[in-house]
């Protein structure tokens, strides 16, 4: 079945009024959309709660990131959002929020990315089959020029195809799918992981 502007509008809503109660969308960060077609994206008006978006809060634009309805402002970051719609024509969602443990994990990590491996888990993750799989987490640090922060995220995309989400230090999770569904599933992965591997550094430390 196609999906229409009507059933994704209602992808995105519903997904906000999730990542919100989950405490993973706080104070009107993050943002989501949902691929319309091959040239454009139906994304979050900036600044609105995530947790009560109505029709009114999305608006589409086209894969440069530009708005397509005059009036309403796109997120701040559509640009992170529409790279990865260019980067893969089978993307159907992305996803990103700013829980406390991925702004948590991101500033206590120093290297620059982080491995998940021998977790149950990881096999909620597209194209992951077994525990015995490494997935790799790029970590970026933030910066407020969204274009320059895309064009540094742009080479590592290139270079690992097979990628299922980064970090932005101190900032939030980004992460992508097929459908809403599984950019969702996909945010719950992650989340999962990450308070594991702060209970696992927390237990280390004594
Ligand atoms: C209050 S959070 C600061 C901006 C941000 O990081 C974010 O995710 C929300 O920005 P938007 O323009 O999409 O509302
Ligand atoms: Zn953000």
């Amino acid at each position: 079945m196609t999906a229409t502007r009507e059933s994704l509008s209602r992808a995105i809503i519903e997904a906000g009024r999730f990542l919100y109660g989950r405490g993973w969308s706080p104070a009107t960060s993050s943002n989501y959309s949902a691929r319309l077609s091959g040239s454009e994206v139906l994304l979050t008006v900036s600044g609105r709660h995530k947790g009560e978006l109505g029709p009114d809060d999305l608006l589409a634009v086209d894969l440069q990131g530009q708005s397509l309805e005059p009036g309403k402002k796109p997120s701040a970051e559509t640009l992170l959002h529409t790279q990865l719609y260019a980067w893969k024509p089978d993307i159907g969602a992305v996803l990103h929020t700013h829980s406390v443990n991925a702004t948590v994990l991101s500033r206590i990590s120093l290297g620059d990315s982080l491995v998940f491996a021998d977790y149950e888990l990881q096999k909620a993750f597209s194209g992951i089959s077994t525990h015995e799989s490494q997935v790799l987490v790029p970590i970026f640090d933030n910066d407020q020029d969204i274009a320059r922060l895309a064009g540094r995220i742009q080479p590592w995309l290139e270079a690992h195809p097979d990628c299922v989400g980064y970090l932005i230090r101190g900032h939030g999770l980004y992460t992508w799918g097929a459908q809403m569904s599984d950019a969702l599933r996909q945010i719950e992965a992650f989340e999962f992981l990450f308070e594991c591997e702060l209970a696992v550094r927390a237990l280390h430390r004594h």
